[in-house]
């Protein structure tokens, strides 16, 4: 059984305010925020590391009944190499990509070593069969819904096939989506089975984001329960 949960990207946060727009996003109701760290060779792209998370765990310190949880979305080519940072600045959940990995095995039992959740992503042109030998091990998988390196894209709706496919498979696993998700497209991506929703841009351009975050949650309530496995 499987819980919605809206985690807003902070990637789309004006970063001179991050402290305050990310207790924004809790006050409004997401249930986790979703930290994009680039390391400008993975993707063309650099945005923010240990140092900026350790800044914000300050800020965000854990607290039984509150949600504090940060799902960092490591882009980058070393994910090993990051692991132990990631745990010490004060992450909850560490998802790799598969394509950046040799071992996604050794990662996995890293990453939990390391007292963090395990999750994997693949890009859009990877094949979701790869996440089979490890879904059991995982906490989450990641369909990526763009590519992965920049806020602000477009939707890809012929992603949802590979959510279908992994609900079908694990009705008990995290399924996230990330890129382009709004009030426009939750519908594909909730029909499809995904009960973990990135949305960035349509988060924090939001002019009522509780609002937006509502609509976000109850639309994956309605099609877990359809399906018959929404945890209540
Ligand atoms: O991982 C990424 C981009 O690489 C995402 O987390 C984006 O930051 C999502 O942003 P929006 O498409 O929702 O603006």
């Amino acid at each position: 059984m499987v819980k919605p949960i809206i985690a807003p990207s902070i990637l789309a946060s004006d970063f001179a305010h991050l402290g305050c727009n990310c207790h924004k996003m809790y006050d409004s109701g997401a249930d986790w925020l979703h930290i994009d760290v680039m390391d400008g060779h993975f993707v063309p792209n650099i945005s923010l590391g240990p140092p900026i998370i350790t800044s914000l765990r300050k800020e965000i310190p854990r607290e039984e009944g509150k949600p504090t949880f940060f799902d960092c979305h490591m882009m980058v080519s070393e994910p090993e190499k990051w692991v132990p940072e990631i745990a010490k600045a004060g992450g909850d959940q560490y998802t790799f990509h598969y394509e950046s990995t040799k071992d996604p095995v050794a990662l996995v039992k890293l990453i939990k070593d390391h007292g963090l959740k395990a999750a994997c992503a693949i890009k859009p042109g990877t094949d979701v069969g790869v996440l089979y030998p490890l879904a059991e091990s995982l906490d989450m998988a990641l369909v990526m819904t763009v590519e992965p390196g920049f806020g602000g894209q477009k939707f890809m709706k012929d992603m949802m096939p590979k959510v279908e496919d992994l609900r079908s498979k694990y009705p008990q696993l995290n399924i996230q989506v990330d890129g382009g998700l709004g009030e426009a497209t939750i519908d594909d991506a909730a029909n499809a089975g995904a009960n973990v929703i990135v949305a960035g841009t349509s988060c924090f351009t939001a002019p009522d984001p509780s609002k937006l975050i509502s609509l976000l949650r109850s639309k994956v309530e309605d099609s877990l329960a359809s399906k018959g496995v929404l945890d209540k």
